[in-house]
């Protein structure tokens, strides 16, 4: 498969390897000084690039009939603009917060323990989530989805960055900068008499890359918007 890299930073450089690994050749190598994208020899796109910059290149991916995946987080606010777009041009696109097999299982237990403590008030929730200080977003795309699915499986309505907010209907996120931390995820329900906690820690940002590549390989000659339980069939 020829693969575009939309993003050629950390992320672009491990995907770039492993792709090459299983036997998938490069297209593209696209940065901050890419002007034009040219998707004539192209079979799938991979974004991992800028919050500012994974709206234009998902559309460009679409526009071009080329299926594509994108890891960049901190944009979601365009997320159904890109649904309804790759809908109206019958294209393939699939978002994934995270795309380690590992952060996808913790997705699991997450919304069961979400489930199992909604009936039981005296647990009061919090997420951390750990990152190396080059992130430019927060909280995390993967610490969203967590809150997300919480809100989904629980009574709480909404998630705040704010410490001192006084709403106990959200979630509070804590986001911490650590030199190097490639991605740290932490769920905690504390009681008056005990704790329940839950963490998923990356040691490095492999499993990350292998997950984006096979998300590649498995979009490659589909259409519709998917995401990462079609990929890894968790739980089915
Ligand atoms: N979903 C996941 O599993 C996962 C895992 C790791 C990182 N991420 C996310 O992926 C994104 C990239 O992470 P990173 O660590 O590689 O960041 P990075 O800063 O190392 O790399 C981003 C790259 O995008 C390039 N870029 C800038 N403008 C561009 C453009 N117009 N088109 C294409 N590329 C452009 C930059 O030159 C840079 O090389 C972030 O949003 C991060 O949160 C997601
Ligand atoms: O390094 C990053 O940036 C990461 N971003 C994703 C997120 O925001 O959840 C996944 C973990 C690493």
């Amino acid at each position: 498969m020829r693969i575009a890299l939309l993003g050629y930073g950390k992320m672009g450089k491990i995907i770039e390897r492993v792709a090459l690994e299983r036997g998938h050749s490069i297209s593209i190598k696209a940065d901050s000084k890419t002007t034009t994208l040219d998707f004539s020899k192209t079979d799938v796109a991979i974004d991992f690039s800028l919050p500012s910059t994974a709206v234009s290149n998902i559309t460009s991916s679409i526009n071009a009939n080329v299926p594509v995946i994108s890891g960049t987080t901190g944009w979601l606010d365009k997320y159904d603009d890109i649904v309804e777009h790759c809908n109206r041009k019958n294209g393939a696109f699939l978002y994934a917060s995270n795309f380690s097999l590992g952060v996808n299982i913790f997705f699991e237990v997450n919304r069961v323990l979400a489930s199992l403590i909604a009936n039981y008030p005296d647990y009061k929730l919090n997420i951390e989530e750990i990152h190396h200080t080059q992130k430019l977003d927060a909280p995390s795309g993967t610490a969203i989805s967590l809150a997300e699915d919480i809100i989904k499986n629980s009574n709480y309505k909404n998630w705040t960055l704010d410490e001192d907010e006084d709403d106990s209907d959200a979630i509070k996120i804590e986001a911490k900068r650590i030199v190097d931390v490639p991605g740290t995820h932490i769920i905690n329900y504390n009681s008056e008499v005990d704790a329940i906690e839950i963490k998923h820690t990356a040691h490095n940002r492999e499993g990350f890359a292998l997950g984006a590549v096979i998300a590649a390989e498995w979009i490659a000659n589909k259409k519709g918007v998917f995401n990462m339980k079609d990929v890894l069939k968790i739980n089915e």
